[in-house]
Parts: structure tokens; sequence; C-alpha cells
């Protein structure tokens, strides 16, 4: 599908381009300067954390080293089953360090959750959650989450990493999908 179409599957906008990398550069700062010289290591959740990732990374004023998980929750429906398997686990061993999970999205918060949990269970120096989206009103878990980018509506939504079966992901803003396309 080529750009022009999968813009045109939006139905409204939410967030642009230049409101993601601003909101990325606060935020990037602030983990900076939280951690003030010790060393942290950034956890991306695959798939969808993948741009949320790259730049906020490249916002921070010095290099940081990242891991990746890789977790089944959606399958490619709409809903959280709640049912967390790791597909892909950490190469790194995380005891006693300081963990930086970074996400794309909270709904429901059951992957978050689990996953925090998970982390916790071997022993790091601390877990911190950052997360570029939030849906306060789909929340089924509270999610003691320190870095949110943007609250939005309880409204599915995709791009800049969030996809609707695998398309869109690669959309500069995030917006929600017009009706034509769930038919
Ligand atoms: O708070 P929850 O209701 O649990 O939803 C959040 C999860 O859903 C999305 O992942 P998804 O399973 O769609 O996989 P993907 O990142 O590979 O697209 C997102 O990246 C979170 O991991
Ligand atoms: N694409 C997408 N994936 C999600 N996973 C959890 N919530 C959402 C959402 O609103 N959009």
């Amino acid at each position: 599908m080529d750009a022009e179409h999968m813009g045109a599957d939006l139905e409204r906008v939410l967030i642009s381009e230049e409101e993601i990398q601003r909101r990325l550069g606060e935020i990037a700062q602030d983990i900076w300067d939280h951690y003030a010289g010790e060393e942290f290591l950034l956890v991306g959740v695959l798939k969808g954390a993948v741009l949320v990732m790259a730049d906020l990374m490249r916002a921070f004023p010095g290099s940081a080293p990242m891991d990746w998980m890789a977790v089944s929750s959606y399958g490619s429906g709409t809903k959280s089953s709640g049912v967390v398997r790791i597909l892909k686990d950490l190469d790194t061993d995380i005891t006693d360090r300081h963990v930086v999970i970074v996400e794309d999205i909270i709904d429901s918060g059951l992957t978050l959750s689990w996953i925090r949990a998970n982390l916790e269970s071997r022993h790091p120096k601390s877990v911190e959650i950052c997360t570029l989206l939030r849906k306060p009103d789909a929340a089924k878990v509270a999610i003691d989450c320190r870095w949110v980018g943007f609250d939005i509506p309880n409204d599915f939504v995709v791009g800049y990493g969030l996809d609707y079966d695998e398309r869109y992901r690669n959309l500069r803003v995030i917006g929600t999908l017009a009706p034509h396309v769930y038919s």
C-alpha cells in the first residue's frame, strides 16, 4: 500500500510527527537526568516500540545500552487476551541493573504489568516504565509508569510503530482508522 492510501485510511490524526518528537526529546532529557550518570538498560518490547526506542535513544545526550523482548498478547486482533507468552527473551542479565522498559502503548495494562513482574523477579536494581501512549479509560490493572508521552482516548490507534494487522507501523503520526478499513 502506498503512503497516500495509508494516510487516507486515517479518520483522524491524534498526534503529529512534531508533537511526538518534541515530547520524546523532553522525556529523554528527564530519563537522563533521573539516572544522574548511573548506567541504565533500555528494554524495548517488540514490535511496536521500535520507533519509540529509535527516536528516544537518539535524543539522549549520551549513549545507553538496549535490549529487546518479544511477547505475544494481542495476536492479530484488537483486544488484549491477557495471556502473555515470551517469544524472545532478553540477551542480557539484568541482575543489579537499572532497567527502563520502553513501550509504545499501555492499553489494558495487562502486557506491561506481566512484563514488569517478570523483570522484577530477576532482581534488577530498579525497573521503570516509559510509554509513548497510555489509555487511562482502558486500564484493567493499575501501572506505575514514570514516563508517559500522551494520554489518549480509548480508541484503537495506529502509526508510529502501532499496527493494524501489521500495516501502518511506518506512519509518522498517530491516528485512528476510518471505519471502512475494518469492514
Ligand atoms: O496494555 P495492553 O492492553 O496489554 O496492550 C499493550 C500492548 O499491545 C501492543 O502490542 P501488540 O501485542 O499489539 O504487539 P506488537 O507490539 O508486536 O504490535 C503494545 O505494544 C503493548 O505491548
Ligand atoms: N495498533 C494498536 N495496538 C494496540 N495494542 C493495544 N492497544 C492498541 C491500539 O490502540 N492500537
